[in-house]
């Protein structure tokens, strides 16, 4: 197993006696992507240039390659930590051209090749000699990575890098990045506040709430195993039942979910994606019988429909309590407000958790 390529342990930062990053740790593999996701405001990026070294942490650890840059004692400098760093505001130096900003940070002789080597791989040779102010924003995106990863950084370090790009292009330059870093076997830590984005990009997200991570894994488990109502909800809209448990089972209207190691007595939210709802047709005042994978059906009236492109999302006020249900099912299903229809809900998909203040 190699060592990580970036550790950090325990970092804590305070500004004026509040807590902004709390008690952060985590660790980046050679070639891994790791996304820091998490609403405005939680820590993601003083936690970020923390580790670049331009902020200073009340207290914890970062190690690069097993070699303590930062503790108590030892604090490198910023240009001493082999750190890339890749901003929003990623300013390219305007008066250099393409190749002269590449070859910024480079001393030795083969700067050259690096330069065209670089270049080549972000498909932005032929502007060697080109000006930032002549290139497309997505170009000068292009460039600013490659001046990024020209000094050859074991990290490298990226706060909302694509924010500033239109989404049709950020799509396109999110793919070529990532291909590019992984071929350069860079170990990356990244922010942002978009779900999408982290998704697309990680190979681990950690997800960041309040100054601390409440949650790590790649991102397919993220998604389906949510720690939390607020680690769902971040991901997509949710739905979400009341019920109460006995017996380590709770009862809804959908029929009976499974509540393992809850204590009878407890309140909890059983949190379904729209996604997984199934709808059904009303026959004569009845639903579709029940079965083991989805349970019994429910009965509801449409409130709206909206085509959504690639899916419609249908909205039903339910006749159990008059709560509103959404589902999004593929292509185009747009039923009339008012139809009467009958959802059942994936059981293999609910969250159950403990109801909490929120
Ligand atoms: N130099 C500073 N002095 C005082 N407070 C600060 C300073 N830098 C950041 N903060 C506060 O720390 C908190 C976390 O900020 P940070 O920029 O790390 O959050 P973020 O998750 O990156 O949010 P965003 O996505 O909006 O940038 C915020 O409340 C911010 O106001």
């Amino acid at each position: 197993m190699p060592a990580p390529r970036l550790e950090i342990s325990h970092i804590v930062k305070d500004f004026g006696g509040r807590r902004v990053v709390d008690d952060v740790s985590l660790t980046v593999m050679p070639g891994q992507v790791t996304c820091l996701l998490g609403p405005s405001g939680c820590g993601k990026s003083t936690t970020l240039r923390i580790i670049a070294g331009v902020e200073k942490q009340s207290s914890g650890t970062i190690l690069v390659d097993g070699k303590m840059v930062c503790d108590g004692d030892v604090s490198l400098p910023p240009e001493e930590r082999h750190i890339g760093l890749m901003f929003q505001d990623f300013a390219l130096f305007p008066h250099l051209t393409v190749g002269q900003n590449v070859a910024f940070g480079l001393q030795s002789r083969k700067a050259t090749d690096r330069v065209h080597a670089l270049l080549a791989k972000v498909g932005m040779s032929a502007h060697i000699n080109d000006y930032p102010h002549q290139l497309s924003g997505g170009e000068q995106q292009r460039i600013a990575l490659a001046r990024a990863l020209a000094p050859r950084p074991r990290i490298m370090l990226m706060d909302e890098p694509f924010s500033g790009l239109d989404d049709r292009l950020r799509d396109d330059i999110r793919d070529e990045t990532l291909e590019v870093l992984k071929s350069e076997g860079t170990a990356v830590l990244l922010v942002t506040h978009e779900p999408g984005e982290a998704m697309r990009m990680a190979d681990e997200i950690a997800l960041m709430r309040n100054g601390k991570i409440v949650q790590r894994g790649a991102p397919y488990n993220i998604y389906n195993t949510p720690k939390d109502k607020a680690a769902a909800a971040f991901f997509s809209d949710i739905n979400v039942l009341k019920g109460k448990v006995q017996g380590a089972l709770t009862d809804t209207p959908f029929g009976q979910f499974l509540a393992p190691g809850v204590p009878d007595g407890t309140e909890v939210d059983i949190v379904i994606r729209p996604q997984h709802l199934k709808i059904d047709f009303d026959r004569g005042g009845r639903g579709p019988n029940p079965t083991p994978e989805d349970g019994t059906a429910a009965r509801g009236v449409v409130e709206r429909a909206r085509f959504m492109g690639a899916s419609s999302l249908v909205e039903f006020r339910m006749d159990f309590d008059g709560s509103i249900l959404k589902a999004v099912v593929p292509s185009v299903f747009l039923p009339k407000p008012g139809m009467p229809l009958w959802l059942m809900i994936r059981r293999d998909r609910c969250f159950v958790f403990p109801r909490t203040g929120s």
